[in-house]
């Protein structure tokens, strides 16, 4: 097993990516916000606290009449009422979003269940690039099976890229290409017509990419049956619920071509069962899928493969702390139940599974790799967690 004291990544370093997230990202993603939607002055007073809270005091609890207000009473025991930066990222970042929806009031009263980033979510959807997505999987079908698979692979990981929160600040101009690790080839063995969960990362262009590679592999018989694993609230920006699915369908459906033949073949999927849409409160978790319950762990168990999307599922998945980037990855996710893959393009400073020479290279000619989002990796575990059969 990995030595999970390696040090946790922090927000305490003035400078550091993860304190340039809570000092430059979180202010204008709020501005942005109250530019969308017209909140009123207790909405907005309530987001301005909340920034000033989390850059300048203590962590603050949520109110008494918060739904999950147990579940964060667990998640937040040790953290509660001490310094937002001295704290791990992943938490602070997590409750932060938490808080977010708190200060809209998305869940009491009349503001309830409205999505602060859906007005993002449906430019995204209604733009040109989602347009010009759907147009290019007509071009899929000329392709061979293998030109096709790499294809699909390729979009969903760098569909990555179109993370609305990661867009806010970052200043890359779109895929590269460039892959600081590439286990691909591992992964398609493990495709052999069971269970395969996608655990989702963000809507529209990314969830689009996500649901045609998703197609194919029912299409194909390489998966018997996807479980699509989505938020139960907004996270994370442009983090995918259930709603999110049924809109980037509904542009699929109503398109043209491939894209409504896509469209099509998943609608029926959910109705049949292939396709399932499942969530667990710790979707939304602030902590590493290390620490996950027993029932997600038996339903990660059950699949012959998850595969993991985005830079916070790598985080959650990899543990969010400074480890040297050649510590296996294989080691970091021993803890998992069942073979587990991650798509991500690299957008934050964790990151394993590197060789010696790849890490060198990185670090020597792109000091900026780890949070620009101009290298992406693949990694894949294929064996079954260290002390977890399958089904117990
Ligand atoms: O999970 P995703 O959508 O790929 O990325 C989430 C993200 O934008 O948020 C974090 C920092 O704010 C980073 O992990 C990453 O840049």
């Amino acid at each position: 097993m990995s030595d999970i004291s390696a040090p946790p990544i922090t927000c305490a370093e003035p400078g550091s990516f993860p304190w340039g997230v809570f000092h430059e990202r979180h202010p204008a993603l709020i501005r942005r916000i109250e530019q969308a939607l017209p909140y009123g002055p207790a909405e907005r007073r309530a987001l301005a606290e909340l920034l000033r809270e989390s850059r300048h005091d203590l962590v603050a609890t949520l109110p008494p009449d918060a739904p999950d207000l147990a579940l964060w009473q667990v998640w937040g025991k040790e953290h509660f009422g001490r310094p937002w930066p001295s704290l791990p990222f992943l938490w602070s970042e997590s409750y932060f979003y938490r808080r977010l929806l708190e200060a809209t009031g998305y869940f009491t009263g009349a503001w309830q269940g409205v999505d602060p980033f859906a007005p993002f979510k449906r430019a995204e959807l209604a733009g040109d690039a989602f347009a010009a997505d759907l147009a290019a999987l007509d071009a899929r079908e000329s392709l061979t099976e293998a030109e096709r698979e790499h294809a699909l692979l390729t979009t969903a990981l760098w569909g990555n890229l179109a993370d609305l929160g990661f867009t806010i600040t970052a200043t890359a101009s779109g895929p590269t290409g460039a892959l600081a690790a590439d286990d691909s080839a591992a992964l398609w063995p493990l495709l052999d017509g069971g269970l395969v969960h996608v655990v989702a990362d963000n809507a529209a262009r990314e969830l689009l990419a996500d649901l045609a590679l998703i197609d194919h592999l029912l299409a194909s018989g390489r998966a018997g049956e996807v479980g699509l694993m989505v938020k139960p609230h907004p996270y994370y920006v442009s983090d995918a619920t259930a709603t999110d699915v049924l809109a980037c369908l509904a542009r699929l459906t109503a398109g043209s071509g491939e894209a409504a033949r896509v469209g099509a073949r998943l609608t029926q999927a959910l109705r049949d069962g292939r396709l399932r849409l499942w969530t667990h409160p710790f979707a939304c978790a602030p902590l590493p899928y290390r620490d996950m319950p027993d029932d997600l762990r038996r339903e990660f168990a059950a699949a012959k493969v998850t595969v993991m999307k985005g830079d916070l599922n790598y985080r959650r998945l990899a543990g969010d702390r400074h480890w040297p980037p050649t510590t296996p990855f294989a080691e970091v996710t021993g803890y998992f139940p069942g073979p587990v893959a991650a798509l991500r393009t690299v957008k934050s400073d964790v990151v394993t599974g590197l060789t010696p020479q790849t890490a060198t290279t990185l670090d020597a000619q792109t000091p900026t790799w780890r949070t620009a989002g101009t290298h992406a990796l693949i990694q894949v575990r294929t064996g079954t967690g260290a002390g977890f059969s399958r089904g117990s």
